[in-house]
Order: C-alpha cells, then sequence, then structure tokens
C-alpha cells in the first residue's frame, strides 16, 4: 500500500497587491492538479524552480496547509485532520531552519523529543547512539545549538527529525550552505537510513548531486504541476538535450565545418560542438580527423542542470 497518495490536489492562496490607491487582489495556484504515490521505502527527489510549489506540497504532506482542493493520505490518514497523530509517523527537517532548542545543548534537546513523541527509553537509547556515531555528534552534545556550525546543526536537525523511528521523512534542502565534505557524509548516512530502517524520504533541494547520490525516482513540478516523474536516466533520456565534444586542433582555427555538428565555442586551438544526443560520434570525429589537424578529444554527455533546465522551459506556460 501506498505511504502517500495525493489525487488532483491543489493550492491556491490569495495574494492583495497595492497600484497607486487600488488595491488588487489575485489569486496564486501555488499547486494545481497534483496527483502521485510514494511507496514504503522510496527514495523521491521532489524537485523544480523557484516558486514551482514544492514547500506548499511539503505543508501539506505535513498537515501544516490544508488544499483548496484533491485529497491527500499520508500513512493513511488526512494530514490536516490529524496532524498530531502524523508527527509521531513523519519527520522533517527544513534546510533554513532549526526545529532544535537555540539555547539548550544538543542531547537535551534530544531528550526533550523523547518525551514529546514518547519513544520508549531503550529504543531511544539505541538509536541515539546509532545514530551519534554515524552522524559523528559525540563531541556536540554538550554544545548549545547556537554555537553549533551551519553542518554541525544540520546534523543534529537530522538526528532529532530521526530520533522517533518515523516511517516518512521530509527533508527540505538539507544539503544547502554545506562544504562538499559534510554534503557528502550527510547523503551516506540518509542512504544508510533509508537501506537498513526502509524509510521513505522525499527530498527537495535545488541540488542536483543530492538527487544523483540518493533518489531512485524523481519527480519535477513546475507552476505547481507535475512536469516529470520517473527514474533520473529516464529524465536524462526524455530530454534529448545536445552532446558536446571538444576537440583540441594541433593550431587555432576559426570554427571548423561539420557535417552533423555545430560549433558552439571556439577556444584558441580548443572547439566546442554540440551534436543530437541520437547521434554516434563516431562519424563526426573521422570527419573531423580527415579535415582538420585533431590532436585530442573528448565527448561531455548533457548535464543533468542543462537536462532539468530545457525541461522548465518546455513546461512554462505560455500566457
Ligand atoms: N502563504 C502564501 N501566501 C501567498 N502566496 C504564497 C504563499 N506560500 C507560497 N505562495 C506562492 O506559491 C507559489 C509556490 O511557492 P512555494 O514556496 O511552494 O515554492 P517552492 O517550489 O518551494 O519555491 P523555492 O524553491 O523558492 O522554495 C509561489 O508563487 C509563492 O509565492
Amino acid at each position: 500500500m501506498s505511504v502517500i497518495e495525493l489525487e488532483n490536489v491543489s493550492r491556491a492562496f490569495t495574494v492583495s497587491s497595492r497600484t497607486g490607491l487600488r488595491r488588487t487582489r489575485r489569486e496564486v495556484r501555488a499547486v494545481d492538479g497534483l496527483s502521485f504515490t510514494v511507496e514504503p521505502g522510496e527514495v523521491v527527489g521532489y524537485i523544480g524552480p523557484n516558486g514551482a510549489g514544492k514547500s506548499t506540497t511539503i505543508k501539506m504532506l505535513t498537515g501544516i496547509l490544508v488544499p483548496t482542493g484533491g485529497t491527500i493520505r499520508v500513512a493513511g490518514v488526512d494530514p490536516s485532520r490529524n496532524r498530531m497523530k502524523l508527527a509521531k509517523r513523519i519527520g522533517v527537517v527544513f534546510g533554513q531552519r532549526t526545529t532544535l532548542w537555540w539555547d539548550l545543548p544538543l542531547k537535551d534537546s534530544f531528550a526533550v523529543l523523547q518525551k514529546m513523541y514518547g519513544v520508549p527509553r531503550a529504543r531511544h537509547a539505541e538509536n541515539l547512539a546509532t545514530f551519534v556515531e554515524l552522524l559523528n555528534l559525540g563531541d556536540l552534545l554538550d554544545v548549545p545549538v547556537r554555537q553549533l556550525s551551519l553542518g554541525q546543526r544540520m546534523r543534529g536537525d537530522i538526528a532529532a527529525a530521526l530520533l522517533h523511528d518515523p516511517e516518512i521523512v521530509y527533508l527540505d534542502e538539507p544539503t544547502i550552505g554545506l562544504d562538499i565534505i559534510s554534503k557528502a557524509r550527510l547523503r551516506e548516512f540518509l542512504a544508510e537510513v533509508n537501506k537498513e530502517r526502509g524509510t521513505t524520504i522525499i527530498l527537495t533541494t535545488h541540488d542536483l548531486d543530492d538527487i544523483e547520490a540518493l533518489c531512485s525516482r524523481v519527480m519535477v513540478i513546475d507552476h505547481g504541476r507535475q512536469v516529470y516523474d520517473g527514474t533520473l536516466a529516464g529524465l536524462r533520456a526524455s530530454q534529448s538535450a545536445p552532446r558536446t565534444l571538444v576537440v583540441d586542433l594541433a593550431s587555432s582555427l576559426p570554427a571548423i565545418t561539420v557535417d552533423g555538428a555545430t560549433v558552439t565555442k571556439v577556444d584558441g586551438p580548443r572547439q566546442h560542438l554540440t551534436f543530437p544526443t541520437s547521434t554516434s560520434a563516431a562519424p563526426l570525429v573521422a570527419q573531423i580527423a580527415a579535415n582538420y589537424p585533431l590532436v585530442d578529444l573528448s565527448v561531455a554527455e548533457p548535464t543533468i542542470e542543462s537536462i532539468i533546465a530545457r525541461l522548465y522551459t518546455a513546461a512554462t506556460p505560455t500566457p
């Protein structure tokens, strides 16, 4: 049975603005007819440009916001009507804000959460020991949250969200502002939690490396509507973003002429050519080698950023 089910869910806001003396009201459809299901143990990347409706969706899934249309079920219940009951079964991390107590040492925050969620003492101790080890929190337990660095605080927040054994975790930008090593550690940790505990993870991020590292499924939303739902490989294949051939010539030349490819950049003896994903690079290379002093070459696949940028552009509704 699905752990998350959305059927034709919408959420509109009325926004009023003033121009001179006139006040006008308009409706913003933050989420617009969204339907999807998530199975237990899935790690889903939920991505989209700024203002696409990601946070609004997460807020509806936690029960903080009530949909203006459609139905939502999380762990079998309507989140907005069963917020307290559901709180025990979900964990939430908002990367930009902490859910920890600012003036309390980390370990006291964890103790408060144990009481709040009614986690049996032995289970709490076991979970705490696991997270302290995996997230390297040992030296931080006595430090007040306000004295922690962003990366340390984030590790604390993630432990806090998982201490009550939630079945589902929503992570909103969990790696924002972290250095590369902290990001890698956090991704490893989340992969481990998902594997060992079967926790369902919904991950909102602008860092596509998070998606590459963690998500078997990616959902792309734009203007409140779903524009893609599938694997990352499928997303790559669905968008025929061009590949790039980078050739190094023996000397600097004007843009070379190659049938089936277009020069996009000339950088001294190095030239960049794009060609369709569906075409093989071999005949292009043969052509260049026959007509120009070719020294070296490489083929670059389209980046996931470029594929998603194309998807967003394609999804932008015409006014
Ligand atoms: N409380 C609110 N009142 C009015 N408009 C809102 C409210 N919350 C969100 N919106 C609007 O709904 C749209 C979707 O916002 P949302 O925060 O869900 O996007 P997002 O995808 O999370 O964006 P970001 O990546 O920037 O966090 C935006 O146009 C936003 O301005």
